[in-house]
């Protein structure tokens, strides 16, 4: 399925918490010369609140409708590299649409993940003993990221700079 305007972004990045799909698709989008937009970025500025507040004060269920139509957004009009929050291949409806795209699924070990993600920006659902439910998220989205993904690339012992050379390389049309 592909978008009604025929825009399609340069790049998707999709992988669990802790993959580096933010820090890499600005990376990313540098190297290309092209902008960069990161769904989560999106529904904070859409619900004018960071992402632990909506999911406290609204809930989870609330959160994914606004990270649906934030996707749906971003595939419409994004020419650029794109970043997608962790769950959001969770929703069918996404992964339709994701089908023929240049998806990079960036793959992380529950160690370098959760030694990352408490480096950085809270996650609610890795809140309460997050390599437990790291380890659980990942056992239940492990086949959604590798069906929508086009090439997984893999993060453990890279740099940020060489997970965006290894994007970049696993997009490149290879030779037969
Ligand atoms: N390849 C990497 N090696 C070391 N640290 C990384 C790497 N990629 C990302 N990080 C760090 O991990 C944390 C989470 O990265 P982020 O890009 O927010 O991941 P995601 O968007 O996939 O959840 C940040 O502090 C970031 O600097
Ligand atoms: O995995 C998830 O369900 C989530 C991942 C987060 O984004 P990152 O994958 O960029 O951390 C953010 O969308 C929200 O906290 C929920
Ligand atoms: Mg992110």
């Amino acid at each position: 399925m592909t978008a009604p305007t025929g825009v399609r972004p340069a790049v998707v990045l999709v992988g669990p918490p802790g993959a580096g799909k933010t820090t890499v698709g600005r990376l990313l989008a540098e190297r290309l010369g092209t902008t960069y937009r990161d769904t989560d970025a999106d529904i904070e500025a859409a619900a004018g609140k960071p992402i632990p507040e909506i999911f406290y004060d609204e809930g989870e269920p609330h959160f994914r409708a606004l990270e649906r139509a934030a996707v749906t957004a971003a595939l419409d009009s994004h020419d650029g590299v794109l970043s997608l929050g962790g769950g959001a291949v969770m929703d069918p409806g996404t992964r339709a649409r994701l089908a023929g795209l240049p998806v990079v699924f960036l793959d992380v070990t529950l160690h370098d993940a959760v030694h990352r993600v408490g480096l950085d920006a809270p996650r609610p659902l890795l809140a309460v003993n997050p390599r437990q439910q790291w380890r659980e998220l990942m056992e239940q989205r492990r086949p959604l990221y590798t069906e929508v993904a086009a090439a997984v690339v893999t993060t453990a012992e890279r740099t940020p700079q060489d997970v965006a050379d290894a994007v970049l390389d696993a997009l490149e049309p290879k030779d037969a």
